[in-house]
């Protein structure tokens, strides 16, 4: 058992997704939900999400990354998370290819620089029960689910699919005519969702190209989202909107999106590495969640 009252903690980011990384391979401690949070609310340790990297639970492997949100809850999935995570392995002389794990599974990852980070994100889920949602929807392309009066909604039939976490996406003309602020957490938290939801708005510029914002679940408004990239990639080419790779533009910037022959999703994208910290645990505020 660690007893220590400090961390230390790497600052990056991915496309402005702020994420902290943690190394805990050698060390049995764990975070309580309260603990991420209170870090997540300190000044210097900020993040979107927390990735804390543990000792690895399956062979061949370097660790089992465990995934944590601002508000204390934990994802299945990070896209922005695992590239900084390969970077960080790639800098300890991980090499140039290798396995991590997630509660989501055992992700490849390909480091070729700080701008070329691939993570293989694994398939998608589309069956209605593994989104999950609360009851039965036949084709999850497009969902009975509406913002707004019956007969006028403001948004309205999205796709959802599971990549590791859950997403929904509603498909847009203009992104920026919505107010994704105020849509967002009455979404994320919609008794249709048991396991909440991320909540993307996504407007297809051309049959390689879309725009994406996202609500993430747990975190809110983000800079960029990788799986929010993965999951309306997906479902764009499901829905004939688009081909099955495509440049992903986020507000912190573009992510190149691949659905595979073998059905794996593959995410390419850069990380950029921000300071090193220590989490002072006899100093962080009290933060109930
Ligand atoms: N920022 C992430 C997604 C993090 C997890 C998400 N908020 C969830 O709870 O599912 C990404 O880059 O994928």
């Amino acid at each position: 058992m660690n007893t220590a009252t400090t961390l230390p903690f790497l600052k990056m980011n991915g496309l402005g997704n702020e994420i902290v990384v943690v190394d805990l391979r050698n060390s049995s401690r764990t975070f309580t939900p309260e603990e991420v949070a209170a870090v997540a609310a300190d000044r210097i340790s900020r993040f979107d999400q927390m990735m804390v990297l543990h000792a690895p639970r399956t062979a061949g492997t370097l660790s089992f990354v465990r995934i944590y949100n601002a508000d204390g809850s934990e994802a299945g999935a990070c896209g922005n998370g695992m590239r900084c995570v390969g970077w960080f392995l790639a800098q300890g002389g991980a090499g140039e290819r290798f396995l991590v794990e997630t509660r989501a599974g055992v992700l490849g990852t390909v480091v070729k620089n700080q701008a070329s980070i691939t993570v293989d994100m694994g398939e998608p889920k589309f069956d209605w029960q593994d989104i999950p949602l609360a009851e039965e929807f036949r084709d999850t392309r497009a969902i009975e689910l509406q913002v707004g009066p019956i007969d006028n909604p403001v948004l309205h039939s999205p796709s959802v699919v599971n990549v590791g976490n859950p997403h929904a996406i509603f498909w847009v003309e203009d992104l920026d005519l919505y107010d994704l602020g105020r849509f967002g957490p009455l979404l994320e938290n919609h008794p249709i969702f048991p396991e909440r939801a991320n909540i993307s708005l996504a407007q297809v510029t051309s049959s390689e190209s879309i725009l994406v914002r996202t609500w993430e679940r747990g975190a809110g408004l983000t800079l960029a989202c990788g799986s929010a990239a993965c999951a309306v990639a997906v479902s764009a080419a499901r829905k004939r909107l688009t081909g099955r790779r495509v440049k992903v533009t986020l507000p912190g910037g573009d992510l190149m999106i691949e659905w595979a022959a073998n059905n794996h999703i593959l995410m390419t994208g850069p990380v950029e590495f921000e300071y090193e910290g220590a989490i002072d645990f006899s100093k962080l505020a009290k933060v109930s969640v």
